[in-house]
């Protein structure tokens, strides 16, 4: 799915109304259609339309139709003075009053007895106030129909937006319809990111109105939001015939005493998700316990020089940096790692932490690199204050990987995961993997991806969707689900999600 803003809605509109001279009304009926499309129509017979004066308030008084012609029970109401109706909102207002749907007007007090009666008594509200229009605080008579429609309603779907929410930054202009579901147009927007924008915008569908793909990509910045067909295509089937050198080989240099467990975890992790060959590295004095921890995988240690060559010369991706220690030694291995390798690498953790005051070496290494800071992560590495990393986690994020050329994955709600150009948020993951080793066991399973021959990009999208929907499906059954547990999850996850 797209992510835009206001702005780019009005643009694919303009483009398409102006330049390819396709109708705006035309737009219009395609929209009320895929509203129509999304109702249950065994199940619903009633129906309250609420509609404002833009074209919002048109889409509106389309659907209002379409429920009448399917001998629907409609009742709408208009907030406005109908003979200030211009344009496509115009002709449909006047089309449905032709065809004797009851139209009430909402200008005063008086009126909102009988609005609310006819809302309690309908089984589905249709909110229809403001799409991409709002432009300032709802207050008035606006202020109060919403909070009766909120009261009252017992199904509410918004059109577009859910009404009060600017669909920019997910700002509550005063008051905003909870919406149980919202139909939205061709994009996704980008306020619906925001993590209080939840609450109100409940289950949201984006549909197609018909806009071309050409004016799409023409205008439309490359920001998606990751859908599971997205995944679903993006993970090649198996052929019977490949072995395990077709899935490749990953080397995961991670831990130090006393952190055994982010090596265990990261490690273990790639295996579980389909790397044909995965060698730990890790210090001496910790090799003896991985050993014993690790089945499938394979240990060796940083005084083991040549076969430290032999296993990162055969590798296709490398981890660096869970549990190894904010510190010199972790710089310098890191150093040497990024010079000596070819292939992409997965930079977590302390690996991120040491790079504070050396974003250089990043900078001019010609491996493709992937950065998976969380933001107090982001922050030391960036400088920049917290609350504007998550106030701005998308520009951020998308700043640090044009400058330093990476591929930058910035965790938290609505995961960012960026080249600078191309960005994807990944809506998957709860509160309830919020702990320890969750990080490590993502770090795992991108660096397995990356070595079994995905794109370093995909394959960090990939990792970050599987990771969250494991963590969700757990959450059904479990009140705090562990890295452990998504383990173990992982490849019946990846089943479930191509079939
Ligand atoms: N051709 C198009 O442009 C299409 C537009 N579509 C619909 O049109 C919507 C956008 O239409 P508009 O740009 O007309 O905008 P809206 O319908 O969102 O509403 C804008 C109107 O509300 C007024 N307004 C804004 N904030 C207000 C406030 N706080 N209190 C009172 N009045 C306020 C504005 O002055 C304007 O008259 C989309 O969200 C979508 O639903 C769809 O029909 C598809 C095609
Ligand atoms: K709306």
């Amino acid at each position: 799915m797209r992510i835009g803003t206001a702005k780019v809605s009005r643009e694919i509109d303009k483009v398409c109304i102006e330049k390819l001279k396709i109708p705006g009304i035309v737009l219009m009926e395609n929209a009320a259609l895929k509203v129509i499309n999304n109702i249950k129509m065994s199940e619903i017979n009633s129906f309250v339309i609420v509609c404002g004066k833009g074209n919002n308030g048109g889409d509106g008084f389309a659907i209002a139709r379409h429920l009448h012609i399917k001998d629907k029970k409609v009742q709408v109401f208009f907030i406005g003075n109908p003979e200030a109706l211009s344009g496509d909102c115009k002709t449909n207002y006047i089309i449905a009053s032709n065809l004797g749907i009851k139209i009430c007007k909402l200008n005063n007090i008086e009126d909102l007895d009988y609005f609310r009666s006819c809302i309690s008594a309908s089984e589905m509200v249709i909110d229809c106030i403001f799409g991409t229009g709002l432009t300032r605080k709802v207050e008035g008579i606006y202020e109060q129909v919403i909070g009766i429609i909120n009261e009252n309603s017992r199904n509410t779907l918004s059109v577009d937006v859910p009404s009060g929410i600017n669909s920019d930054d997910g700002e509550v202009m005063g008051i905003c319809i909870n919406a149980h579901n919202t139909v939205s147009f061709q994009l996704y927007k980008r306020g619906f990111l925001k993590y209080s924008s939840n609450k109100f915008i409940g289950k949201v569908v984006v549909e197609d109105i018909g806009i071309p793909k050409e004016v799409i990509e023409e205008i439309c910045p490359k920001e998606f939001v990751l859908h599971e067909d997205f995944i679903k295509k993006a993970i090649k089937p198996r052929d019977k015939h490949s072995n395990k050198g077709d899935f490749g080989r990953a080397l995961i240099i991670s831990g130090t005493e006393g952190f055994t467990g982010a090596a265990y975890i990261s490690t273990e992790t790639a295996v579980r998700s389909g790397a044909g060959l995965v060698t730990v590295l890790c210090p001496k004095d910790i090799q003896n316990i991985l050993s014993c921890k690790l089945t499938e995988a394979m240990t060796i240690n940083f005084t083991q020089k040549e076969k430290i060559e032999e296993v990162m010369c055969k590798a296709r991706a490398i981890a660096i940096g869970p549990g190894m220690g904010n510190n010199l030694w972790t710089f310098s291995i890191l150093e040497q790692v990024i010079e000596k390798s070819k292939c992409p690498m997965v930079l977590d953790a302390d690996a991120i932490n040491v790079l504070q005051d050396h974003k250089d070496i990043i900078k001019k290494s010609s491996n493709t690199l992937v950065l998976t800071p969380h933001p107090g992560e982001m922050s030391r590495l960036t400088g920049l204050d917290i609350d504007y990393i998550n106030e701005n986690r998308i520009k951020v994020a998308k700043e640090f990987a044009l400058e330093n050329n990476v591929i930058l994955l910035l965790k938290g709600y609505n995961t960012v995961i960026t080249d600078g150009k191309t960005t994807f948020i990944n809506s998957t993951g709860n509160s309830a993997m919020a702990n320890g080793g969750m990080g490590d066991c993502l770090t795992g399973l991108i660096t397995s991806f990356i070595a079994q021959g995905y794109e370093p990009l995909e394959a960090t999208c990939i990792s970050a969707y599987i990771h969250g929907y494991c963590g969700e499906k757990l959450s059904n059954e479990m009140f705090c689900v562990n890295a452990k547990h998504v383990m173990e999850y992982i490849p019946y996850a990846i089943k479930e999600i191509i079939e």
